[in-house]
C-alpha cells in the first residue's frame, strides 16, 4: 500500500514540476477558460469530505478597537482583549489601527495587477531560486510541493532586517509593497507591545528582542477556480512565524480552526487580520495560540487577493537561540518547549512546508 502511494505521489510530483516548467501559474490556467482542473490539484478524499463542516460554537472571530490604545484608561482593556483572543482563537481582526483605508486599497490593488501581468514577464524575472530574496511562485516551489498542488499564486519578499535592494522588488507593485511594510510593521509593533504586556511583561520586551525586525512579505492571488470543490485555495495548516498581518479584499475564502469545525474569517472593509505563529506560541509557552487555518478554492469571478506580512524571530545569525521566555516559566510552569537555534528553525521550515504545528510538535518537550 505505501509502495503504491508512493509512486502516485511520485507522478504528482512530477506533474507539478513539469506544470511549474511552462510557469503560467494558477492564474494561467484560469485565464485559459479550463473547465476542469488538471487531476494534481484534486485533494484526496478526507480533505474534500472536511471543505464542508463549519463550527457550531463560534461564528466570528474577535474584533478588537485600538482607538483608544493610548488612553491609560481603555488601554488594560485592550490588553485583556488581545490577550484573551490570542489564547483562545489565535485570530482576531483589529480595526481603527491606524493605517489609512486608502493604504489598503492601493496595497491590494498593486498585488493584483502584479499577478494580472502576462505570466511570461511575472515568469521571466521572479522565478524561485534559492537565497534569492525576491520571488514569484507560480504554485509550486520546493516546500508548497510536499504538501499538494493548490489553487493560488504568490509574490513572497524578504522585507527586513537587510532589505532587498528595492529594485529587485518587482516595480509593478515596489512602491506599495515598500510601503505596507512600514505601515504593517507599525501595527504589529502595536500589537506585539499589547502581546506582551497581555503575558505580564515589560511593554517594550517584544520590540528589545526583535520581533518585528524579519518580515516576509506575501502577495497571494486565489484566482477564480472551476471546480472549486475538488481543491484548495492554501490547506491548513499553522504558520511558522511569530505572529502575521493579513489583509485581504472582499472576496471571502479564509477560515480558521474552530472545534471540530471551521469559522469563516469575512471580509471586513478597513479590518486588519492578526494571525498568532508557532513561535510565538512556544516563546510565550502554551500562553498564546497558534491555530490551523486554510483558505477554500475561489468560487467568484473576481481573484481573492491576500497579503500576509510574517514577523520572524531574527534570522540574521543562525546560532540564535530562541524558547520559552525565562520569566514565564517557574516551578509552577517549566517550560514546554526546548530552546531552538535559527538555523535549526529554517531546517524544520524547509523540511515539513505548509504544515500543522510543525514546529510546535517538533520542539515539544
Ligand atoms: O490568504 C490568506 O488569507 C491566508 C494565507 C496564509 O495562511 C499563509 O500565507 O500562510
Ligand atoms: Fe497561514
Amino acid at each position: 500500500m505505501a509502495v503504491v502511494n508512493e509512486t502516485v505521489r511520485f507522478d504528482q510530483m512530477k506533474d507539478v514540476k513539469e506544470f511549474d516548467y511552462f510557469k503560467i501559474g494558477v492564474k494561467g490556467l484560469a485565464d485559459s477558460g479550463i473547465t476542469t482542473i488538471p487531476s494534481f490539484f484534486v485533494q484526496p478524499p478526507e480533505i474534500l469530505s472536511d471543505l464542508k463542516s463549519f463550527s457550531s460554537t463560534c461564528t466570528e472571530i474577535p474584533i478588537i478597537d485600538l482607538s483608544d490604545v493610548n488612553s491609560d484608561l481603555h488601554r488594560p482593556k485592550i490588553v485583556e482583549q488581545i490577550r484573551e483572543a490570542a489564547r483562545t482563537c489565535g485570530f482576531f481582526q483589529v480595526i481603527n489601527h491606524g493605517v489609512p483605508v486608502s493604504v489598503l486599497d492601493e496595497t491590494i490593488a498593486a498585488i493584483k495587477a502584479f499577478h494580472e501581468q502576462p505570466p511570461e514577464v511575472k515568469a521571466e524575472k521572479y522565478t524561485r531560486e534559492e537565497g534569492q530574496s525576491v520571488m514569484y511562485a507560480s504554485n509550486y516551489d520546493m516546500y508548497r510541493a510536499k504538501v499538494a498542488a493548490s489553487w493560488y499564486d504568490s509574490l513572497q519578499v524578504w522585507m527586513g532586517p537587510e532589505a532587498p535592494k528595492e529594485e529587485d522588488i518587482p516595480a509593478m507593485c515596489r512602491k506599495e509593497v515598500v510601503q505596507w511594510d512600514i505601515h504593517a510593521k507599525k501595527v504589529a509593533d502595536t500589537v506585539f507591545e499589547l502581546l506582551s504586556e497581555g503575558l505580564g511583561l515589560e511593554r517594550g520586551k517584544f520590540k528589545e528582542l526583535g520581533f518585528s525586525d524579519s518580515r516576509l512579505f506575501m502577495g497571494h492571488c486565489y484566482p477564480f477556480c472551476p471546480q472549486p470543490d475538488l481543491t484548495i485555495g492554501i490547506r491548513s495548516h499553522s504558520d511558522y512565524a511569530l505572529m502575521a498581518v493579513l489583509l485581504q479584499n472582499q472576496v471571502p475564502g479564509l477560515q480558521i480552526k474552530h472545534g471540530d469545525g471551521w469559522v469563516d474569517v469575512k471580509p471586513l472593509r478597513g479590518g486588519l487580520i492578526i494571525n498568532i505563529g508557532d513561535s510565538l506560541q512556544i516563546i510565550s509557552n502554551d500562553e498564546y495560540k497558534s491555530v490551523e487555518h486554510r483558505v477554500l478554492a475561489n468560487s467568484s469571478k473576481e481573484p481573492r487577493i491576500s497579503t500576509v506580512e510574517f514577523f520572524h524571530a531574527d534570522n540574521r545569525n543562525g546560532s540564535a537561540c530562541f524558547g520559552p521566555l525565562p520569566e514565564l516559566l517557574s516551578p509552577e510552569k517549566p517550560a514546554i518547549y526546548r530552546n531552538f537555534t535559527m538555523k535549526e528553525f529554517l531546517e524544520i521550515f524547509y523540511t515539513k512546508g505548509v504544515h500543522s504545528k510543525s514546529l510546535v510538535k517538533e520542539l515539544k518537550l
